[in-house]
């Protein structure tokens, strides 16, 4: 038995979902936590919230904060076109290494890019390092009391365009009271917040949309 519960995930996923098939990974992921273990993927019920939310915006470039074992990278990136790309941003070594042989089983590893590190280090040097000029999408789920700093360093970084959509998860619980209150009041976003429930439980939590104004 692998001696952590994100190994745990990929080994059940490895032995249950089909190689190449991002839905079965999806799948296996979510009936591994419903069944066996509880882990803090965005889950089916707010993944869904979350794949429309994709699909009205049809990214080129997409940025993640905190990659976990990679359910939102897949869930993202499976609904990305040909050209579109993925880069995902994750401080634990432990998770990124499962994340990275999630996205591969899930035939993906092309579109997604995992950057280790913590985003305070990562976000300044997104545009000399790593080439990116803009983003089009971020899904904000790593450390609750880092999304308004970090949302403000995107600000700075240059990467943030008129359009732009910040998703963000857990706004409810554990909560980002600060960041709700920042992007509904700041001036330079139009929020929508979409009520629903902490993964696999039946908590309230919800997702929030903020559309930057430019
Ligand atoms: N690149 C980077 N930079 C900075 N921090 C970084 C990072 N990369 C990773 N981290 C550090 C993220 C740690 C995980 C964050 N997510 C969470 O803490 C989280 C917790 C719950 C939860 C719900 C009910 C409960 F009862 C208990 C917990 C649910 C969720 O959906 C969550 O996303
Ligand atoms: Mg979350």
């Amino acid at each position: 038995m692998a001696d952590k519960k994100e190994q745990r995930i990929l080994e059940f996923v490895k032995q249950n979902a089909v190689k190449g098939d991002p839905q079965s990974v999806l799948d296996e992921i979510d009936k591994y936590c419903i069944q066996k273990e509880w882990a803090m993927n965005v889950g089916d019920e707010k993944g869904l919230i979350l794949d429309n939310l994709v699909k009205e915006t049809n990214p080129s470039v997409v940025l993640e904060l905190g990659t976990y074992c990679g359910y939102s990278a897949v869930r993202i990136a499976r609904l990305l076109k040909l050209d579109a790309r993925l880069f995902s941003i994750e401080k634990n070594p432990e998770y990124a290494a499962v994340a990275r042989e999630m996205i591969e089983f899930a035939g993906l590893k092309d579109k997604i890019a995992i950057i280790d590190g913590s985003t305070e280090k990562i976000i300044p040097k997104l545009r000399t390092d790593y080439g990116l000029e803009r983003v089009n999408f971020v899904f904000i789920d790593h450390f609750k009391d880092r999304y308004t700093v970090d949302t403000k360093l995107l600000e700075e970084s240059g990467l943030l365009q008129k359009g732009s959509v910040l998703v963000a998860d857990n706004v409810i619980y554990p909560g980002a009271p600060d960041f709700l209150e920042y992007v509904r009041t700041c001036g330079r976003y139009d929020c929508t917040n979409y009520p629903s429930h902490v993964e696999y439980t039946d908590k309230p939590d919800a997702l929030e949309r903020a559309v930057f104004r430019g």
